[in-house]
């Protein structure tokens, strides 16, 4: 009973919950709340069917497709790639065969499923929450231990819904101050991983705390713990609060009634005590972040806007010095050339990171009585077709096709191009995704990471540009 009495992280108040055994080799058996599939999950379900195993839980699961539908469609029958159209209808047939709900194409509510996750309220405080992607980090802005899983995770999930997990460490980042004038969530985490690196929260779950993250709207939050992968991390996670419970509160598969009052009682027990103990610490200063934008094919490639591209030549190490030269080559960068003097191709607003309706209201405030400039090719693709009705219904849509962008389908699109939307060699897109690896958005193709104001800034300039100049009125 003195385990009762220690204080505990909210990862810890988490694990222990789920824990229903551990091996001697230290891996525990956890028992999962929700186990969310997209259109890359067929594989589980095979395997499922191979062993002649039906999913265990159908109630805790939900799908959608996001990866592989093309987002100028509107019906599965239009989707002209055959091999595309196949995942999109095995994740229709696969759910449809177990009693498990997914969002088909002509479903409004269908999107990129770490959108639809939190908007469904299916997403919530405490739960343990996987999927076969690596950007499941997004749910745990709502309190939950949320990570993504291998297809063989996943098919040990639909059969069990457990999963053996090896205990990770934890890790608290901390950002101190207020933000600064058109500083977001992403520059937030761009900060981070530029300072820590992409293998900086290995091996460990960040919990984000301090005033600036408390200050972040849901979405914010959302954008936050989605590229808590990005540094290396198991999982992010943030402290459910008011800011939380107001986001979930009415969502469809949020709790009802007494219910509702019951799971309040138990969210609010959820936060880290206050001496809880975490393995490592890391400390920002909010107030000192600016818009950031990645000048390289790693997401810690990132620097404040009004910076310039940096100097291999600069760094003590021979094998960062090497790794920069590979990575400006790439881009097409040259040392010392102002980042806001970097010309773009394109432009893409979207994806699980920065593609819900915060994201599409700040870069319309952006795109507001300007034009896209005559050589960029900028798209919208919001994160789900809620996402999509919410800004039509608030004229987001109309500014977006008055200044020449793209409105298109919900999905994850030009984030990743497994649904053919791709940008060519050599072109150059801002993007508000979370990955800037190469050939991340096709073959040769080179991204610059940043939020959506910025990125609605680099539409109508035709190059970086740092948006606090648009907003002040220039
Ligand atoms: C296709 C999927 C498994 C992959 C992931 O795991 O993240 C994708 O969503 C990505 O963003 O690269
Ligand atoms: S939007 Fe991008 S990062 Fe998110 S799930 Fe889709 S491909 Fe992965």
């Amino acid at each position: 009973m003195s385990e009762r009495a220690e204080p505990r992280t909210l990862f810890e108040k988490i694990w222990d919950r789920h824990r229903i055994l551990e091996r001697e080799d230290g891996q525990v058996l956890l028992f999962v709340d929700r186990n969310l599939i997209h259109d890359g999950s067929a594989p589980a379900f095979e395997a499922l069917r191979q062993r002649g195993l039906k999913p265990r839980a159908p109630e805790r699961m939900l799908g959608t497709p996001d990866h592989y539908m093309p987002t100028d469609v509107r019906r599965v029958e239009e989707i002209a790639d055959a091999e595309r159209r196949g995942m999109v209808e095995a994740l229709a047939r696969d759910t449809a065969e177990h009693g498990i709900t997914a969002f088909g194409l002509e479903d409004p509510r269908r999107g990129i499923v770490h959108v639809i996750g939190p908007e469904q309220g299916f997403s919530q405080p405490g739960m343990v929450i996987v999927c076969p992607d690596s950007h499941t980090s997004t749910h745990g802005a709502l309190g939950a231990l949320a990570f993504g899983v291998g297809m063989t995770e996943t098919t040990h999930v639909l059969a069990t819904q457990t999963l053996w997990q090896r205990k990770p460490k934890t890790m608290r980042i901390t950002v101190d101050g207020r933000l600064g004038a058109g500083v977001t969530a992403k520059d937030v985490i761009l900060a981070i991983i530029a300072r820590i690196g992409t293998a900086g929260a290995t091996g460990h779950v960040v919990e984000y705390a301090g005033p600036a993250i408390r200050g972040l709207s849901m979405e914010g939050r959302l954008t936050l713990c989605n590229m808590s992968i990005e540094a290396g991390a198991r999982a992010g996670m943030i402290a459910p609060d008011d800011t939380t419970f107001a986001y979930l509160a009415g969502r469809p598969y949020a709790p009802q009634g007494h219910q509702w009052e019951a799971a309040l009682d138990r969210w609010r027990a959820l936060p880290s005590d206050p001496d809880a103990i975490f393995d490592a610490e890391v400390t920002l200063d909010g107030s000192a972040i600016a818009p950031m934008v990645t000048w390289g094919t790693s997401p810690e490639d990132a620097l404040p806007i009004d910076g310039a591209v940096p100097d291999p030549a600069a760094s003590s190490s021979a094998d960062r010095r090497e790794a920069m030269r590979r990575a400006l080559a790439y881009m097409g960068l040259t040392p010392g050339m102002p980042l806001e003097a970097v010309p773009v191709d394109r432009v893409f607003i979207g994806s699980c990171t920065n593609g819900r309706i915060e994201d599409l209201r700040a870069a319309a405030a952006v795109a507001e009585g300007r034009r896209v400039a005559p050589q960029v090719t900028a798209w919208v693709v919001p994160g789900s077709g809620l996402v999509k009705a919410q800004a039509e219904a608030e004229g987001l849509h109309r500014i977006f096709l008055d200044a020449g962008f793209e409105w298109r389908e919900a999905g994850c699109s030009m984030c990743l191009g497994t649904n053919g939307e791709i940008a060519a060699p050599g072109e150059r897109c801002a993007s508000t995704s979370n990955r800037n690896f190469v050939g991340r958005q096709g073959p040769g193709a080179r991204t610059h990471l940043m939020g959506p104001a910025m990125a609605a800034a680099a539409a109508v300039t035709g190059h970086l540009t740092d948006v606090r100049r648009l907003m002040a009125g220039g």
